[in-house]
Order: C-alpha cells, then structure tokens, then sequence
C-alpha cells in the first residue's frame, strides 16, 4: 500500500490517465472515498489512458455505463455501485460486454465487487479538508499485488 498527494483535479485526472495506460482487460478497479472525494475525476483519467469514448460524467441515473474502445483495446465499464446490492447484482445488468473483456472502474465499489476479478487497483480518495488535496493511497492484488502496484504508485510521482 503506498499513498501520493494530488494537490488538484488537474492532478486526480493525470494519475487516472498514467493508471489507465497499465490496465488491461480483465482488471478492475474498485475505487472509494466520501462523497466529492474525486472518484468519477479519476475515472474521467482512466478512460484516457484505457483509450474510450467518452464523456466519463457520474452516473447517477444508470448503475453502469459501457464506453467502448478508440483504439483497438478493451472497453472501460463505469460502475456506479451506491444503490448496487453486490457483485451478484453487477451480474443481472447484463452488459453488452463481457467482464473479463473490459477494463472495470466501480466507485462505491468497496466490499461489493471484489468478487469479480483477482486482479485488481484498490484506490482510496481521501479529501484534506484544510489544503483541499487528495491523498490517494493503492493496494494491488492478484497480477498487481506488491512490487508492480508499488511501481505503478511511483510512475504517478516521475516526470513525464
Ligand atoms: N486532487 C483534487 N484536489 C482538489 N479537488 C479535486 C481533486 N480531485 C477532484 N477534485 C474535485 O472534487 C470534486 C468532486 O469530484 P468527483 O465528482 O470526481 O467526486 P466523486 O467522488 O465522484 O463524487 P461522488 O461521491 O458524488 O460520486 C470536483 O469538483 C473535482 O474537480
Ligand atoms: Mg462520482
């Protein structure tokens, strides 16, 4: 587990974007963090460096959104689990894409969809509330446990 600041949106956006260029289809990304904490802001990045048609906006009238590739590469599933009962549910929707196809993003998704893929970016957004900064903090588990998330934490930090 390994945490870096991102002192603006800008930077939420740019870290989303570098994450987004490691992911491959099969891998999930289960993001939390309060109300405002900048999930859907780095999932906007994510889909950048996955390389989907946009627009990333909140989805707060459909549970999961499926923004299909630009490049060739796997699709990005946004998930929006705040009113979803768990992986079982995620499953009902029937999406028009094959999980194991897709690179999957799910706010809210914390103790929910785990179940989904082994190999997963656990990210937690956490507001400073006197400087307004984020704090991200990643956990990699299956074929990102350890040393490749700890690379992916410090790729966010070099100089492009
Ligand atoms: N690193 C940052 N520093 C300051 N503000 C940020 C940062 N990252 C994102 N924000 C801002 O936080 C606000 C909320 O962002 P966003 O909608 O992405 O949060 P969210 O976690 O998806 O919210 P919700 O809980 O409603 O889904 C936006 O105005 C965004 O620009
Ligand atoms: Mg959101």
């Amino acid at each position: 587990m390994t945490s870096i600041s991102l002192p603006t949106p800008e930077r939420t956006r740019e870290a989303g974007r570098r994450l987004g260029e490691a992911l491959r289809a099969g891998d999930l990304v289960v993001l939390t963090g309060g109300l405002g904490a900048g999930k859907t802001t780095m999932t906007q990045g994510l889909a950048d460096g996955v390389g989907v048609r946009g627009p990333i906006t909140s989805p707060t009238f459909v549970i999961a959104r499926v923004h299909p590739s630009l490049v060739g590469g796997p699709a990005l599933v946004h998930v929006d689990a705040y009113r979803l009962g768990g992986a079982a549910e995620l499953d009902d929707l029937d999406l028009d894409t094959d999980l194991t196809d897709s690179v999957t993003v799910v706010e809210w998704g914390s103790g929910l969809v785990e179940d989904l893929s082994e190999d997963r970016l656990e990210i937690t957004l956490a507001a400073d509330p006197e400087t307004e900064a984020r704090t991200l903090t990643l956990t990699g588990r299956g074929r990102w446990a350890g040393a490749p998330a700890d690379a992916l934490v410090r790729s966010l930090t070099a100089e492009v």
